[in-house]
């Protein structure tokens, strides 16, 4: 039985405030998306309460942890380490808290760039960390809204809002996100969101 008091208590010292503070929020963005959408609930709480297990690591630690637990890191892995946030943290959910349902460690580990394969509590979560209540960017009310009643439209602006920031910024586009976008795009019949 997974305790969640303990997994809290944990995370509370071990994070930083803020990062606690947005993990507690996703958790319970992906509990209420669950109920709407027709996942578990209490995965949705795990895959929220611990998707940034591994955000606050440095570069090198990252991707020491990866080549430990032999994940296949890519040309923009090595590059830009923190986008392994995802995958080393589902590696450390299942190793520090036991955490082994393909599911939830699935959607920790896709929660940065996604996926052309993404399964409902991988969607669950990537749209659950860019709304919850916390956020703040222009845009984050409608995407808010459009997750009231369509989650495949909130995903896509969720791609959207990370390409857009990605290229703003200047920084190195990883195409997964691109390709993801594309395919739900292309799983709604449509070319236009
Ligand atoms: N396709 C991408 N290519 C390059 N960087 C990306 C891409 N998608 C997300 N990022 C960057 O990765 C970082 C971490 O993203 P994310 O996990 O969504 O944020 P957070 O940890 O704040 O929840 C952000 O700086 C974001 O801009």
């Amino acid at each position: 039985m997974i305790n969640q008091d303990y997994i809290k208590d944990t995370l509370s010292l071990s994070m930083p405030p803020e990062r606690f503070k947005h993990s507690l929020g996703v958790a319970e963005t992906a509990v209420k998306l669950a109920h709407k959408y027709g996942a578990d609930p209490q995965k949705a709480w795990l895959a929220g309460i611990l998707h940034d297990i591994a955000r606050d690591l440095s570069d090198s630690e990252m991707l020491n942890r990866a080549q430990k637990a032999n994940l296949q890191v890519s040309e923009y892995g090595f590059a830009m380490p923190l986008l392994l946030h995802g995958p080393v943290g589902a590696v450390m959910a299942r190793e520090q808290f036991q955490i082994t349902d393909p599911e939830i460690i699935n959607a920790i580990a896709l929660h940065t760039v996604g996926s052309e394969y993404m399964a409902l509590l991988d969607k669950i979560l990537f749209v659950a960390d860019k709304i919850e209540p916390n956020r703040r960017f222009s845009g984050v009310e409608e995407i808010r809204k459009q997750a009231e009643t369509d989650l495949d439209l909130a995903l896509i602006s969720c791609f959207d809002e990370g390409i857009r920031y990605t290229l703003k910024l200047g920084y190195l586009l990883h195409p997964t996100s691109v390709k993801a976008r594309n395919a739900i795009l292309a799983a709604r019949g449509t070319f236009r969101k």
